[in-house]
């Protein structure tokens, strides 16, 4: 498309294109409803496949009134690709959150994602990148009703921000979590377009995009590896199921309806119920990498060299593997570094493989089926069954965690004892079935359940509020992209485990991704800058080291923090600002100590308000949600009302826990934030 000067009304223009590239959408999508598959589909597999493929196309190509279909363009000085000689024609794009073309097949709107598209997000006075015009377009409820020019090109033109991206940035929340594809800044863009071979790990202050820069990436590379990742696959890890339920909706908006996502014990659960919990003391150790190689001791202590030698009798010939020969390939096996189970499906047909030799070498012509026989000897079968038995992983931790000479065997020197201690189950359960396994068990099932078989490995795995996994649960979700990569996602100042990360580079060691990069975003795109420089004053305490967030937000009188004069008014002063909050526009957070919910729901509830829990949608009607602060991780609301920040600091079981569950409280508000409270404040908040 040549570019051209713009006629007298460019919003009129502009308004022409998403009306016609609307309809050349409508085209599309009518023309994938027209395929007529009776004619080519053979059988009604196939036909049931296709027309599952087709389904999903229509679903991707709708066209959702409150979504524009495109939120800027590009006129660039030359034609893409082409020698910049002087004079020659430009071009111009729409860029959209997909593409869409003519009935010619020329683009009306071009996929974000694209390699032409990388502009619009990148380009600068400095670096133009080719780009004469950027233009940001302005939407109210669907209608476009603005836009906005940066001419790259042109030296006299002021460096200023765009009002635009600031009323994107500042938009009230309601609902779930929404895409920012129109906005994505180009120290995220650059990490959402980093490639598909590397491992990518984003520390990042509260609000810094790092979820919404995780989700973007899948994108992106759903895109640019379309193919191979709809063979291996992609999954989000989020902290729990309300985050999971907040971020769900953002994918399926860019078109992608593939995407797998769960929390860590999702990914373990399917050998175990869990039903128990740990001490944190046990739970720390139970989570400690150490645990691996008390697991691969524990498992590998089944193989037992063969006393005696392996006796087949086929008819009225009896051949025999003496002990030697047996225990040479037991010891070649285990060099070879293979799976537990893989080895123990190896040891039969190499014990038949040396029958046949010797069959062989007395005449006889036995083919691939003699072989498979001799396998399944019964002689072969209780030789393998001695030396190389079958391990069941869920029994070897039972016995691990209830047989304290079993531990003590293969956790020597690895774990002291005060430590086995600790990992030992109080009442020890006498199977499987009646174990109240804990979520750190689960995890170690699923360690050894990795010894006895490999897990099957995606192609691509995000992993966000990373920093509160234990080194056994960055191997867990390692191992479901040991072929893959990741995409790292965390704030070590966040992190409310009793194992949290300390380091990156150990968590990426952990992963099996000691490679990887690791970048670090500082812009605050949630947190009003008075919160944050209110909440900041923690970070001393939780994470020494860490710099500051800095908010992009002005919004001045963002913070109130109130004193309440006696405890017993706090609950009726809280549901005041619930009130007065619930008189701005957007959604309202109560955030409280988990102790504290009980009560606060009984007040909110005889003051007349029904309050949601979170990551449940927020509608126009129903704006309030009511948080317990374990829940808070990663979610946002317009307006937070924190209730007795002592009360959350003390339900954690160390002050330093305590001080970052307040810290993720506090940044929780996208427009304002009231602390209320009647015992003094933490005096780290000073
Ligand atoms: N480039 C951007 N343009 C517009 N909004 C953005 C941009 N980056 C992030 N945001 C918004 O800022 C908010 C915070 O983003 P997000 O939840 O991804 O941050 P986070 O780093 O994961 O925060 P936390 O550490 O608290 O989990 C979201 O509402 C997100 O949509």
């Amino acid at each position: 498309m040549p570019a051209h000067e713009e006629s007298s009304n460019p919003l009129v223009k502009e308004r022409d294109h998403l009306a016609a590239s609307r309809a050349a959408l409508r085209a599309m999508r009518e023309d994938v409803q027209a395929l007529d598959i009776r004619d080519v589909t053979a059988n009604w597999v196939n036909a049931a496949v296709l027309q599952a493929q087709i389904d999903d196309r229509i679903k991707a190509l709708a066209d959702l009134s409150h979504t524009p279909l495109f939120f800027g363009r590009l006129d660039y000085l030359h034609a893409v690709g082409a020698e910049k000689t002087e004079g020659a024609e430009g071009e111009q794009f729409y860029i959209g959150r997909r593409h869409v073309h003519d009935a010619h097949g020329d683009p009306m709107v071009i996929d974000w994602r694209a390699p032409v598209s990388q502009p619009f997000y990148q380009a600068s006075r400095n670096n133009p990148l080719d780009v004469d015009r950027r233009r940001r377009f302005g939407y109210t409820g669907g209608e476009l009703t603005a836009y906005e020019d940066e001419r790259l090109s042109d030296p006299a033109e002021e460096e200023r921000t765009s009002k635009l991206l600031q009323a994107e940035i500042e938009r009230p929340r309601v609902g779930p979590m929404r895409d920012i594809v129109a906005t994505i800044q180009p120290e995220q863009d650059e990490i959402v377009r980093s490639g598909l071979g590397g491992t990518v790990c984003v520390q990042g202050g509260p609000g810094t995009g790092k979820t919404a820069v995780g989700l973007h990436r899948v994108a992106y590379l759903l895109y640019a590896h379309r193919e191979r990742l709809a063979r291996t696959g992609t999954l989000v890890v989020g902290p729990n199921r309300s985050f999971l339920h907040y971020i769900e909706q953002v994918l399926p908006a860019l078109g992608e309806l593939e995407v797998q996502q769960a929390t860590v014990e999702d990914l373990v659960a399917a050998r175990v119920e869990v039903r128990g919990t740990d001490e944190s003391a046990a739970a720390v150790i139970k989570g400690d990498a150490r645990m691996a190689d008390v697991l691969r001791r524990a498992i590998r202590s089944h193989v037992t060299p063969p006393a005696e030698p392996v006796v087949v009798v086929r008819g009225s010939r009896r051949w025999r593997v003496p002990a030697y020969a047996v225990e040479e390939m037991v010891s070649e096996l285990l060099a070879r570094d293979m799976r537990y189970g893989a080895a123990h499906e190896a040891l039969p047909q190499r014990i038949a493989h040396a029958v046949l030799v010797q069959m062989e070498a007395a005449g006889e012509a036995p083919d691939d089926r003699v072989q498979n026989a001799v396998a399944r000897n019964p002689a072969v079968k209780a030789a393998v069954k001695a030396i190389w038995p079958a391990v069941d992983p869920a029994k070897l931790v039972l016995r691990l965690l209830t047989d304290a000479d079993f531990l003590a065997a293969h956790a020597d020197g690895v774990l002291t004892d005060e430590e086995q201690k600790h990992v030992l189950m109080a009442r020890p359960a006498r199977s499987v079935k009646a174990a109240r396994w804990t979520a750190a068990d689960a995890v170690l099932i699923d360690e050894a359940a990795d010894l006895v078989a490999r897990t099957h490995s995606l192609g691509h795995v995000v992993i966000d509020e990373a920093q509160d996994l234990s080194p056994m649960q960055y191997r867990a979700v390692g191992r479901r992209c040991s072929t893959g990569s990741a995409t790292v996602l965390g704030d070590l100042a966040q992190g409310t485990t009793p194992w949290s990360t300390r380091s990156w580079e150990q968590a990426l060691f952990h992963l099996g991704k000691p490679d990887a990069v690791v970048e670090e975003l500082t812009a605050g795109f949630r947190v009003p800058r008075e919160v944050i420089a209110y909440a900041s004053r923690l970070l001393p305490a939780i994470s020494p080291g860490l710099a500051p967030v800095e908010s992009v937000r002005e919004t001045p009188g963002s913070l109130v923090v109130r004193e309440v004069a006696a405890a017993e008014e706090l609950d009726a002063a809280v549901v005041a600002a619930c009130e007065e909050s619930l008189r701005q526009e957007g959604s309202i957070g109560l955030i409280a100590a988990d102790a504290r919910i009980p009560a606060l729901s009984a007040a909110l509830a005889a003051a007349g308000h029904s309050c949601l829990s979170p990551g449940e949608e927020t509608t126009a009607q129903s704006r309030l949600t009511l948080v317990p602060a374990s829940l808070a991780k990663g979610l946002e609301y317009d307006y937070v009302v924190l209730d007795e920040p002592a009360a959350v600091v003390d339900g954690e079981p160390d002050e330093r826990t305590g001080l970052r569950r307040l810290y993720v409280a506090l940044t929780r508000a996208v427009s304002g934030l009231v602390v209320l409270h009647a015992s003094p404040l933490p005096e780290q908040l000073g």
